[in-house]
Order: C-alpha cells, then structure tokens, then sequence
C-alpha cells in the first residue's frame, strides 16, 4: 500500500476519500461536518459541541501556529476525528509548544490529511452533515466493509450527548474585581472563555453539572441562570426544558447560548430540528431583527429553533420573537422573552478565535440581572 492510499474518510452514502493518516492511526466514527474557519483550529478542537463530529476544516492550511498550553477551551480534544488538506510541517508562533500533529497523537485522535476536503465539503453541502469514518494503518479495510462500520453507527439525529461532557462537580469561577453579581452556569459542554467572559464583568460563576436541579440552582443564590453550549441533538434535554421552565416561572435572568437556545427554545414551546449541514465558522453573519443590524459571528450547531425571522409568538410565560435570524438562511440565531427576563442566541458571544461583534451580549446580561434586582 502507497503512503497516498493509506488513510481514508468514509461517508454512509459509500463516497470515499482518500489521504494519508494524521494524528493518531487507527480508525474513528462520527458525523462529518465541516468549518470554515480560518484560524481557531485549537479552540475547535477543544470545544466540546463537537463531541462524536469528524471536523473537516475548509481552509486548506492547517497547523502552522502549532499547539500552545493557553488556547483549550476544555480539558481535552473532543472531535471524534479531523480531515485537513495540508497540515504544517513546521509550527511557527511564539506561544507554539508542540505540532498539531503531535498533540493529535498525544490525544489518540484519528485524522486524516492530503484529501480532497474541498470537493468532501461540496458534497456535505449537497447532500447534508451525514455519518462517516476515518480508517487508516493497519485498520484499512475493503470499501464495503468500511461503509458498513459507517452505515452501523449511531447519527446525530438523538444523540444525548451532553452527558459524556458535563462536570462531575459544580465549580466556581470567581468574578475579576469586585463581585457584582452570582450566576449559576449550568454546563452542557461549556467552553472556559464563557465563565471568563462573566467573570470579567464582575460575575462569580458556579458551573453546575448538566443534572442540577432548581433546588441546586437557587442554593447558590443566583442572580441569573445561563445554559451553555453542548453537543447532541436538542431534542434529548428534557430535563434542562423542564428547570428552564422553572427558571422562566420565577422570572430570575436567564441567557442562553447556542443549546442553551435550542432548550430556551423548547421551553417557549418550540420545535427543533436538523439543518442540512449546519453553520461552522467564524464569519456567519446574522441579523438582529429589531435594529436591522448585522453581527459577524463564529457558529457551531447542526440543528435549529423553529421559526420565522422577526416572529412573535404567544409562550407559557407571556410574548417572545425571533430576535436574531441568519442572513445566509433565514433560521432562527436569537430568541427573547417579551414579557420576561431571558434571551439567548444560537452564536458564540464567547468566540476568541473569531470576531468580537456579539460580546456585548454578556453586558446586556448584567444589564438584565441589573434591572431584576
Ligand atoms: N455549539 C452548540 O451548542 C451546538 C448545539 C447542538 N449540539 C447543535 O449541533 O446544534
């Protein structure tokens, strides 16, 4: 077997790439869904919304600031695989400790390198974010039994993910400066410039794991609730719709981002459902439907809220609307309480790799718990 043929990316619908192994070598399922990204590529990885997704970025050069001991946005790599066109051979950048190679290896993450990710991302753009492999070495397989491993592993559709991310502890992150405010964060895969993001403003934060109750939550006294990002498919968070309700009920604050909108959203009474290949990257840009304003933001989610740009709509707990709507397709990027204290979008106020339009977001969430006090 050629160096060139001895990884490959496999799609349920029997389409194969092929290229050689990065990383890890071995084999490694998931959905394949692509990034746009252009930088960030540490911050992706670590993120854990993309728990059980093989990321394939889109820009074809990947690796050249290398690894550094400052940028995870968690404890680990949590993508299940990586498909990259042309990775550095040599990491350049003062902060680099090691290649994006190396860490890969290091974390046992299967990738794949010199494919065709542009001709792969057409084709997830066509025909939708679908399940895939990567299978390199001595894990090399016939086509059909590789599309059969594929074809036999569990898709995003159902997916109850946010389990396998969540702390095990609630911990605190204290607020920079004098504490102005409590928020009990509740952690479906947050990424660690969240709480920085608050604790700048003054906000001691109390990450809670995924299962707290509304007991849990109002024993840290808090000034507001906030649900963070994660992965999986939405339709799995029963339990976080119910204490959200419950959060509505007594009018305490409440943001959300990214799931953390999917639950708001199911909490109000909406639905959700799949996108055809979602929004990832860092440039999307979205509109806020009162002020007719656009904010370039970074985006990481496979499914959507129903409903129509600008929409108003009757909920349990008084009027809401579709505060924000994505300009590429008209879905749903921000929901708000008319007649409450809550909002949430589906972007990344928290981005650090990307733009910084929507950070303002976490000052209109001190302003909500100011106004509440
Ligand atoms: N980044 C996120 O929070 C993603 C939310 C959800 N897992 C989705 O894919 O839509």
């Amino acid at each position: 077997m050629t160096a060139h043929t001895s990884a490959a990316l496999v799609l349920e619908d029997g389409r194969i790439f092929r290229g050689e192994p990065y990383g890890a070598v071995g084999h490694t399922l998931g959905e394949v869904v692509f990034s746009t990204g252009m930088t960030g590529y540490q911050e992706t990885l670590t993120d854990p919304s993309y728990h059980r997704q093989i990321v394939v970025q889109t820009a074809p050069q990947i690796g050249n600031t290398g690894w550094n001991d400052e940028d995870d946005e968690s404890a680990r790599i949590w993508v299940a695989g990586y498909a990259v066109r042309d990775p550095a051979r040599v990491p350049s950048n003062w902060r680099s400790r090691r290649s994006l190679d190396d860490e890969l290896q290091r974390q046992g993450i299967v990738g794949i390198s010199g494919l065709d990710t542009r001709t792969l991302t057409r084709h997830v753009r066509e025909f939708g974010a679908m399940r895939g492999g990567i299978f390199s070495g001595h894990d090399i397989r016939s086509d059909e039994e590789m599309v059969d491993k594929v074809v036999a592993s569990a898709g995003m559709v159902g997916a109850d993910l946010a389990g396998d991310v969540t702390t095990a502890e609630p911990y605190v992150v204290p607020a920079v400066g004098e504490k102005r405010f409590t928020v009990a964060a509740l952690d479906l895969g947050i990424k660690s410039n969240t709480p920085r993001m608050m604790a700048q403003r003054g906000i001691e934060v109390h990450v809670l794991p995924l299962s707290s109750s509304l007991d849990e939550v109002l024993s840290v006294n808090p000034d507001g609730v906030f649900l963070s990002n994660g992965p999986g498919d939405p339709a799995t968070t029963d339990q976080q719709v119910e204490l959200t309700r419950q959060v509505l009920d007594r009018k305490l604050p409440l943001f959300g981002i990214c799931f953390g909108n999917q639950i708001l959203g199911r909490a109000l009474g909406r639905g959700t459902y799949k996108l055809r290949y979602g929004h990832r990257g860092i440039n999307i840009p979205v509109i806020d439907a009162e002020t007719g304003k656009v904010a370039i933001t970074a985006q990481n989610h496979g499914f959507a809220v129903e409903g129509e740009p600008g929409e108003r709509f009757d909920t349990d707990f008084g009027r809401a609307m579709v505060s924000h709507h994505c300009a590429n397709d008209g879905s749903v990027e921000g929901l708000r309480l008319l007649d409450g204290p809550a909002f949430s979008v589906q972007y990344h106020p928290e981005a650090a790799a990307g733009p910084h339009d929507a950070a303002p977001l976490f000052d209109q969430f001190v302003d909500l718990m100011t106004e509440t006090r």
